[in-house]
């Protein structure tokens, strides 16, 4: 049977590329920062320009569909999935790495449909990395197979994690607890690239065993999160329960031994969900 979303699918990479370029072109000029929910919570005009543009090239195509932006959010819309098709857009995952020219920075294009991610596309730029996954058919570098890393010694392990924008300092002590413990296991280090959805492909890439986060948003991790179950990844709450995309909580790993490992390590704390924080707009 035909694939009803191939050509959503397609669409989502060509739109990624194209917005590749213009990440590409402007880390080559000036950046214009602003700041959102803190001094280190940072956005740009081309975070919102990249959005626009990949949303508007959506409309065109897939007028009844609807969207969950990063910046869209930040604006005042509401944050809800509902069954219908929905597009869930970071259009720079790495706003800081972009701000500073450190080149790891991401157009992360997430589609959900009753709820599920049906497809996802990572396009990490400067490194000119395209990574996607279709449900069921696996995922892809540059159409590569992907598929995580086997280690499951946890004391041999990489894990990417980190350390978001909030400055509580209560907030940043969890942080530092959680860091402690997993490197008192031992593991063999610790990374962060500074975009949580490059942080999961290198996951799906089997370069990093593990990657987890208290405090990103639905939209960091929608498309990334299919990409690491189709390259055999396996995705938990820090709690070791189920997975929830709105929660801002995430445990991306290659294997179960591995994330019940980091859930024993972790310090968790809850933040107001994404889908819980009222829309700005009256
Ligand atoms: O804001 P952005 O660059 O799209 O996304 C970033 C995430 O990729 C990262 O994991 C998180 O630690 C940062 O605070 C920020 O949220
Ligand atoms: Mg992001
Ligand atoms: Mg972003």
């Amino acid at each position: 049977m035909a694939d009803p979303w191939q050509n959503a699918m397609d669409h989502a990479v060509a739109v990624a590329r194209k917005a590749g370029e213009v990440v590409c072109d402007a880390l080559r000029g000036d950046r214009a920062v602003m700041t959102k929910s803190s001094v280190v919570d940072l956005v740009t005009q081309t975070d919102q320009k990249v959005e626009q543009l990949i949303i508007q090239s959506v409309k065109e195509k897939f007028p009844t569909h609807r969207f969950i932006g990063e910046e869209s959010v930040a604006a005042g819309e509401p944050c809800v999935l509902s069954d219908s098709p929905t597009w869930i857009i970071d259009p720079i995952d790495g706003t800081t790495n972009f701000v500073h020219a450190f080149p790891f920075v991401a157009i992360s294009i997430g589609f959900a449909i009753n709820k599920q991610v049906e497809f996802g596309v990572v396009f990490s730029c400067v490194e000119d990395k395209m990574f996607t996954a279709r449900r069921g058919k696996g995922a892809f570098c540059n159409g590569e197979p992907l598929q995580v890393s086997r280690q499951e010694a946890v004391e041999q392990a990489m894990v990417a994690t980190e350390f978001g924008s909030d400055r509580d300092a209560d907030v940043v002590d969890k942080i530092f607890q959680s860091l402690r413990n997993i490197l008192c296991l031992p593991v063999h280090g610790v990374r962060g690239a500074g975009s949580a959805a490059i942080n999961m492909c290198l996951v799906a890439s089997g370069c990093v065993e593990a990657y987890y986060e208290i405090g990103i948003h639905v939209w960091d991790v929608a498309a990334a999160s299919l990409i690491v179950s189709e390259a055999g990844g396996v995705l938990m709450d820090v709690d070791g329960g189920d997975v929830d995309l709105m929660s801002r909580r995430i445990i991306a790993a290659n294997s179960k031994t591995i994330t019940e490992r980091l859930v024993k390590a972790i310090v968790p704390f809850s933040l107001p969900r994404d889908d819980a924080t009222p829309p700005k707009k009256s």
